[in-house]
């Protein structure tokens, strides 16, 4: 049976293709893939997921391994070996606002697609706030006066920066990471090894 490899669909999967080119392997299943979540090249099949899908099916032991953000693995804390950081998908975790917004005196109300690593951040600050969780374009939270901030990623900034609102704090870095399911990492060792250690010694795309 070929190692089976969970893939975050969308950026994720794009960058992981391009490293796999750069580590030898043929990408051609992967870039004429079409609408398939499945495929197989001549040693892996892969599947495709959303981050936080990628985690189930790693921890279930459907897939062996996993290439899946940081962000996801600090919001949903899944039950499996995170092995190292892949040299893609860098992104930092950060609170933003309106440009020339002052905070409110009284409780802040925050929107985020994270709201584990927000309650985390402002308990850790000793400050409690409403969270109020979204799906995506967060940004639109503060603008339209559903929340004060956000807690999102930032990459380059122009999300941000295009939607007036600036970073009022970076708290975390991120890029994408190997996981693996806790068991088979023991069980199947011959067959994931080689690549684990293929991954591993490559540093650049
Ligand atoms: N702007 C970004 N720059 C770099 N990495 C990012 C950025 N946004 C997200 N990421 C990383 O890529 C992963 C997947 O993000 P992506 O935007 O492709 O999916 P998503 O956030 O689930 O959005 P969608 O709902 O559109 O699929 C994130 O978990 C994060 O690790
Ligand atoms: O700093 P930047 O380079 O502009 O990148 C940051 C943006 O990228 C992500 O959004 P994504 O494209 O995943 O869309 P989403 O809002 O639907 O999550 C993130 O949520 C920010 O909105």
């Amino acid at each position: 049976m070929k190692p089976v490899i969970a893939l975050t669909k969308g950026r994720l999967e794009k960058q992981f293709t391009e490293y796999f080119k750069s580590l030898g392997f043929d990408t051609t299943p992967l870039t004429e893939k079409g609408r398939k979540l499945r495929v197989e090249t001549d040693d892996f099949q892969f599947i495709f997921a959303k981050g936080p899908d990628v985690t189930v099916y790693v921890e279930h032991g459907i897939a062996d391994l996993g290439i899946v953000g940081g962000d996801i693995l600090a919001e949903y804390q899944p039950d499996v070996y995170d092995l190292f950081p892949l040299p893609f998908g860098a992104c930092r975790m950060a609170v933003a606002t309106e440009k020339g917004k002052v905070w409110p005196d009284q409780k802040k109300t925050i929107a985020s697609k994270y709201t584990g690593i927000t309650k985390q951040f402002f308990k850790a600050n000793g400050e409690s706030v409403d969270i109020i969780k979204l799906e995506g374009s967060v940004e639109l939270a503060p603008i339209l006066g559903l929340a004060d901030g956000i807690v999102d990623i930032v990459e380059t900034g122009t999300t941000l920066k295009e939607n007036g609102l600036v970073v009022d704090e970076e708290f975390m870095n991120f890029s994408a990471r190997l996981i693996a399911n806790r068991s088979h990492l023991k069980i199947k060792k011959d067959a994931l090894m080689p690549f684990i250690e293929k991954l591993k010694s490559k540093k650049g795309v």
